[in-house]
């Protein structure tokens, strides 16, 4: 409590821990130095929602400008798990990706014929990474539905989902959408796969722009190798993506 420890704090001189009183050997000065790398290891877990590299934790450590008394990179690595829902949430980097669609290490190719376009990997991907959001306005369930009727075979990229007791739909139909008028964005061109899905979606609310948004974030079931393509389970009711009632063979892929 006399000199708290924390990821950017300066450690207490030896005169320091004799005035207040600390004996003038290191046990508490190597307790010290134990808690503030614990705090440095949180504050670098916490960085990546997807799992880095090496040399990018490195750069992480270099950009906070920490000399000694931190963790390895390996270190880090190893200690590495998928973002929780609060990481999520609350994250700027990941926030920026979605209000920006900046995401990184993902690639729109033209498979040709009726599969059209799809998404491949451009960097390896790690089991429990967030890669990308299915970008869209949000709309209600029933605004979706219209959407459906109106649209019959052409409406393909619409998102049904349910988050709490709200049933949402996310419109990507609408192209380009309002917020990007000049670019396509990943997620609306992800194709299915009900057996080889490597991607699966799932519902946050994110502060964007200062207002709160539902998303759908695409998590990585499993590592993914570079040129491999993403794809995620529509889902088997066949409500969205044009899949409704039609016995379309790709569903079952
Ligand atoms: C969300 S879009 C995916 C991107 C789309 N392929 C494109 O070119 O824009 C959904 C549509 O893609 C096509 N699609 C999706 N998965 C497919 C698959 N596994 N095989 C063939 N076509 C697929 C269907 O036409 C579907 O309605």
């Amino acid at each position: 409590m006399k000199f708290p420890a924390s990821a950017d704090s300066k450690a207490p001189t030896k005169l320091d821990r004799l005035k207040a009183g600390f004996p003038g050997d290191r046990v508490f000065y190597d307790k010290w130095r134990a808690a503030q790398k614990a705090k440095r290891m949180e504050r670098l877990l916490k960085a990546f929602t997807r799992k880095p590299q090496e040399s990018t934790v490195k750069y992480g450590i270099l950009k906070e400008g920490w000399k000694n008394n931190c963790p390895k990179p390996a270190d880090v690595l190893a200690a590495w798990k998928p973002a929780t829902k609060l990481v999520i949430e609350t994250d700027e980097d990941l926030r920026r990706n979605v209000s920006q669609q900046t995401w990184k290490g993902l690639a729109i190719k033209d498979f040709g014929g009726e599969k059209g376009l799809g998404v491949v990997a451009t960097q390896p991907f790690s089991k429990g990474d967030i890669v990308c959001d299915y970008h869209g306005k949000v709309i209600t369930y029933a605004q979706g539905r219209v959407m459906m009727q109106l649209l019959q075979d052409e409406a393909g990229y619409l998102f049904f989902f349910r988050t709490g007791q709200r049933h949402l739909c996310i419109d990507a139909q609408t192209f380009p959408c309002e917020c990007h008028p000049c670019a396509d964005t990943v997620g609306r061109r992800l194709k299915h796969s009900s057996e080889q899905a490597n991607l699966c979606p799932e519902p946050f609310v994110l502060k964007v722009n200062g207002q709160d948004v539902d998303v759908i974030l695409f998590r990585a079931l499993r590592n993914i190798s570079v040129d491999t393509e993403l794809k995620f389970d529509y889902g088997v009711k066949r409500k969205s993506f044009r899949g409704e009632g039609q016995d379309l063979q790709w569903l079952d892929e």
